[in-house]
């Protein structure tokens, strides 16, 4: 798929990332790829997936869903752990996703690769490389280094980047300020649809959702724990 086509498909729209974590009740992948398919049924414009499932995730959603995959793999949770190596870029983009998702910070990668490295090979498979990036100065190296676009993803999971409770829309800004060129991805912790609207706003052209829409275990908690404290105040009466 060209950018054109992936920014018509995506620009002003919402993305909603289906993933699940070892050992979460929704890590099967037949059930991520539903989860998928329901999103896709609420007019998500494009779906994010992979994670610890790696390529059989992305492959079971794109088969699943008629809307644009961006496929990662994760392995581990510290330093560089999304899409890690060129060998998982390359396995990602010779799935049917349309857009290898890699980390695009400038830490050192596993394999002694360099970003540059990851997106030359995403692009040699004829895909899209979205670079997820904690800061603005990663955000411009990124876009150097060839991203097809730039997402906010990693800001608040990095040592050098803000780490604010809700989403980091302030990089939004940034980054669309730095870049006018490349499309520019919000996405952590958006878990509320007026944080996603104001990510538009601030200049995204498109944001990603996925533990407020596809975390049932993190929905329940947020209710339960606000019911539990609304009954201790009952109980207190
Ligand atoms: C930091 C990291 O590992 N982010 C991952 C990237 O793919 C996912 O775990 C997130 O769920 C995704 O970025 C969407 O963000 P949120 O779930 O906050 O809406």
């Amino acid at each position: 798929m060209k950018l054109s086509a992936l920014l018509s498909a995506i620009t002003g729209r919402l993305i909603v990332s289906c993933q699940a974590s070892e050992g979460h009740a929704l890590r099967h992948t037949g059930t991520l790829a539903r989860v998928a398919r329901a999103a896709a049924d609420g007019r998500a414009a494009a779906i994010r997936c992979g994670g610890v499932g790696g390529v059989a995730d992305v492959t079971a959603v794109a088969e699943a869903v008629d809307v644009p995959v961006i496929g990662l793999t994760k392995s581990g949770r510290e330093g560089v752990f999304i899409t890690p190596t060129v060998e998982a870029a390359r396995s990602v983009a010779a799935t049917p996703a349309a857009v290898v998702a890699l980390d695009g910070t400038a830490r050192p990668r596993p394999d002694g690769s360099a970003l540059r490295d990851g997106i030359a090979a995403v692009h040699e498979l004829g895909k899209l490389a979205m670079a997820d990036v904690s800061t603005a100065a990663e955000g411009i190296a990124a876009a150097d280094a060839g991203a097809d676009l730039v997402a906010t993803t990693l800001s608040g999971y990095t040592p050098n980047s803000r780490r604010t409770e809700g989403p980091d829309l302030a990089l939004v800004g940034e980054l669309a300020a730095a870049l006018p060129e490349v499309p520019i991805v919000a996405e952590g912790r958006y878990h509320a649809p007026e944080q996603a609207a104001e990510a538009i706003r601030a200049g995204a052209a498109s944001v990603v959702v996925g533990t407020a829409i596809t975390d049932p275990t993190w929905i329940t908690r947020s209710f339960a724990e606000a019911v539990t404290t609304a009954g201790g105040e009952h109980v207190g009466r």
